[in-house]
């Protein structure tokens, strides 16, 4: 286990334990709160990244994810709260003496210096003798895969191999927290996904803690040890890939992480860490997404688009009449929108064949895996 927020922001349930950590955590948060005249873009953040994890915030637009790196670097102070880092409170510390590396979505590179220069920039200002930084330099752009470029001024390398620049510059003093704000944002989808694995590679043998932010889910399930979810200045959940996509603790993980239908059902009763519920004419059973009052009438059910298929699949399947609205072709599959008897529209994803069973305006059998299913406590 290596990263947890505190119980209030993340709920009883997130399905994370908690060891003592033996050694101070490589970054804390306690408390943040920032507020922008009436804007309160922090609202009590707890945070604690055990030493070189790969930490991503995840949220929408406006949910806080810069604020928390800008307070974090130094940029920003915050309104109450505590910034820890290897144990050290920095919170009144100025953000060059934080030894803190850095990137961000548009590189800030020297445009006037070469790749090299650039990367041993911040050697220089922290004194290094010279022979030291050109080995350093030297072992930083075979790192970041640009042995033969280093003489480069930044237009003349590609966007993709400016990044590396700037992620080599951050790492070369060996900075045991490494912050990136969008780094990959003005790269090409394509070139997103290569250099979020080789920021994988260049993390994992830099071994610096990395908080890293983004509002591109795909990215953040390519690089992240734990992904930390914001909301309206809030953490809502903490946890793995899988613990958030397969046990979302709310509707706004469910929709925003995993991309799940959200619709209401009727409780039926508790037991353990599953619910009997009651959804579009059947009654099923189905796993808690966190601990649930059995006096609640509704609650929310968390169904990914995949748990709905036009054959019986899954331990548990219930069947549902649906009323077919749209269908859009994707290539190797399409995706379906439907409405139950009770009026609640859904999505699903299914094989390019099914195409042939489905006609718009029509009804269709369809077959929900329950054990794909979370329950969630109602909101609305
Ligand atoms: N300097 C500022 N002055 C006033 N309000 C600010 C300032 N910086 C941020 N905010 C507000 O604080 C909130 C959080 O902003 P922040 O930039 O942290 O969000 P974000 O999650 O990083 O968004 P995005 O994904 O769009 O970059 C927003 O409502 C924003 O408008």
């Amino acid at each position: 286990m290596n990263v947890r927020a505190s119980k209030e922001s993340r709920g009883e349930a997130t399905a994370v334990p908690e060891p003592v950590p033996s050694e101070p955590a490589g970054l804390e948060l306690r408390g943040l709160v920032k507020r922008f005249g009436g804007t309160e873009a922090l609202r009590g953040i707890d945070l604690v990244a055990e030493r070189g994890n790969f930490v991503t915030v995840l949220g929408p637009s406006g949910s806080g994810k810069t604020t928390i790196l800008r307070v974090v670097a130094g940029f920003l102070a915050p309104d109450e709260g505590e910034v820890l880092i290897d144990g050290r409170d920095v919170t009144r510390v100025p953000p060059a003496s934080r030894e803190i590396g850095m990137v961000f979505q548009n590189y800030a590179l020297f445009p006037h210096m070469t790749a090299a220069d650039n990367i041993a920039y911040g050697l220089k200002m922290r004194r290094w003798p010279k022979a030291d930084r050109a080995r350093r330099v030297a072992e930083m752009l075979e790192l970041v895969g640009l042995g033969e470029l280093g003489g480069r001024l930044p237009r003349e390398l590609s966007g993709g191999q400016q990044q590396r620049v700037a992620v080599a510059r951050a790492l070369a003093f060996r900075p045991h927290l490494l912050l990136m704000d969008e780094p990959l944002g003005a790269l090409d989808r394509e070139l997103r996904m290569r250099m979020a694995v080789e920021l994988r590679r260049l993390h994992q043998e830099a071994a610096a803690t990395t908080v890293y932010v983004t509002h591109d889910r795909e990215e953040a399930l390519t690089l992240s040890d734990w992904i930390v979810i914001m909301h309206d200045g809030r953490i809502d959940a903490v946890g793995t890939a899988e613990e958030l996509y397969t046990r979302p603790r709310n509707g706004f993980v469910a929709s925003f992480f995993g991309g799940h239908n959200v619709a209401e059902a009727t409780m039926g009763g508790l037991s353990g860490d599953r619910a009997r519920v009651g959804f579009a004419g059947c009654d099923m059973e189905v796993v808690c997404g966190q601990p649930l009052d059995a006096a609640d009438e509704l609650v929310d059910l968390s169904i990914p688009e995949e748990a709905l298929s036009l054959t019986p699949t899954g331990a548990a399947p219930a069947r549902l009449e649906l009323h077919v609205l749209d269908d859009l072709y994707l290539g190797n599959s399409v995706r379906v929108t439907v409405r139950t008897g009770d009026g609640v529209t859904l999505r699903a994803v299914l094989p390019r064949d099914a195409r042939d069973s489905i006609r718009h305006g029509g009804t269709v059998t369809a077959y929900l895996d329950t054990t794909q299913v979370a329950a969630v406590p109602h909101e609305r």
